[in-house]
């Protein structure tokens, strides 16, 4: 019998490299199956892309031309398992036989599967390059960056990321306090069984992405714009500093997951479902805009990314970018700060922008980050922070994040 989370798997990875699906939409997809099962289904997804070239540089050899997919997938998640995840080779690669028996795309090769995998036991990722960014994402990175810095991001992008909570002021969370004022947990199991979790003590959110609201540093009583609001990390941050928050998104689906994070942690905030780029408010003390983007920074969280996404809609992006940072800027009192940020790792998405606003808005200055816990080297010359997951990357990393302050000249 072929073990269930591994066929979920196979089912995943199928989804993600042969039908270019992101994992997030695949597993909503999935056959019925008891929450354990899909949890461990989505672990072992999401370990094997991670570590798709280095799994298919030791199979290759192996194979004298290129399986159907479905096959291909069921060696690359025996192979991880055995090199990266400690499993026993017997079980990994009967399972694998199983699984492949059981398939009626896959039955016929079910012996070529058995075949391979015993030439490659005993399995080792050791001395391989970790799994590399797209050529498309890697070249800009090199340019800007190096290649020692781009290998040290890819490094740290092949591991299994921390989670990070965010506290209440005043509430503390479980899991190693960072410098910034996050919590880190390594290993955190179940997240709802943590202490505090029932209470709405924290939330969960990187590192990195806590640090817009640190910069933007909302007062109790200011009236605070959250802009591209949803899943509403920041907001909860925003309303949990005592701002009065007016949480805007365009997607309703998105927003209902802010509405329960809200009623958790016994939060208040206003959420309207808006296009930002028609919606008449204000104005505010300060504005947080959190833009949609191309999310290369987060690909230590979402692997699938750079298998389902490449540059085609980045030029789009940037527009939008653009014409929300006007929009964000005009809601704003004169006199007001804004933060702009981005979970992106391009300078299109970040430096490009602050440069471009401020030949476009004369008067707009830029103001330094003094957040406590930040390493100096990570503020930009024009004043910026650029985040990079390769910073604590003996912690395990953060996110990718641009993010500026900026204040509107007062009269
Ligand atoms: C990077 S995410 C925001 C993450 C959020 N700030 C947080 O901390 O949880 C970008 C968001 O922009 C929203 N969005 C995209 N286009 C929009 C528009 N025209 N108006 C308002 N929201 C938009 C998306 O629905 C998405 O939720």
């Amino acid at each position: 019998m072929a073990d269930e989370a591994r066929g979920l798997a196979v089912a995943l990875l199928n989804a993600v490299l042969d039908d270019g699906r992101l994992l997030s939409q695949a597993i909503e997809d999935l056959p019925p199956a008891a929450p354990a099962q899909r949890a461990r289904a989505q672990r072992l997804a999401l370990a094997v892309l991670r570590h798709l070239e280095p799994a298919d540089r030791l199979l290759s050899p192996h194979l004298r031309k290129a399986p159907p997919m479905a096959v291909r997938n069921i060696l690359r998640l025996a192979m991880v398992e055995m090199a990266a995840l400690g499993a026993p080779a017997h079980g990994a690669v009967n399972s694998a036989v199983d699984l492949a028996r059981a398939g009626p795309r896959t039955r016929h090769l079910a012996g070529l599967v058995n075949a391979v995998l015993r030439k490659v036991v005993p399995a080792s990722f050791d001395g391989l390059p970790p799994q590399r960014l797209p050529m498309w994402l890697r070249q800009p990175l090199v340019h800007l960056w190096g290649r020692e810095a781009v290998s040290a991001i890819e490094a740290v992008q092949a591991e299994a990321p921390p989670l990070d909570l965010t506290a209440k002021p005043g509430a503390t969370a479980p899991g190693e306090a960072l410098p910034t004022g996050s919590f880190r947990l390594a290993d955190p199991g179940q997240v709802s069984a943590l202490p505090g979790y029932a209470e709405g003590d924290w939330w969960v959110q990187d590192a990195a992405a806590a640090l817009a609201v640190r910069l933007l540093a909302p007062q109790p009583g200011e009236r605070v714009a959250d802009l591209c609001a949803a899943p509403g990390g920041k907001t909860l941050q925003l309303a949990a500093a005592g701002a009065q928050v007016t949480a805007v998104d365009v997607s309703a689906a998105r927003l209902a997951r802010l509405h329960d994070n809200l009623a958790r942690c016994r939060l208040q905030a206003e959420v309207v479902v808006a296009d930002l780029l028609d919606w008449q408010a204000g104005p505010f003390d300060a504005v947080l805009l959190d833009a949609p983007c191309s999310a290369t920074g987060t690909i230590r969280r979402h692997p699938d990314l750079p298998f389902v996404k490449d540059a085609s809609d980045l030029a789009g992006l940037v527009a939008l970018q653009s014409a929300m940072i006007d929009r964000a800027l005009a809601l704003l009192r004169p006199g007001g700060r804004m933060v702009f940020c981005t979970c992106s790792l391009l300078p299109d998405e970040g430096e490009r922008h602050l440069a471009a606003l401020l030949d476009r808005h004369p008067g707009v200055t830029v103001e330094r980050p003094g957040i406590d816990g930040i390493d100096p080297h990570w503020i930009t010359e024009a004043g910026a922070l650029r985040l990079r997951p390769d910073y604590w990357a003996a912690r395990g990393g953060m996110d990718g994040f641009f993010m500026v302050r900026l204040r509107k000249p007062a009269g």
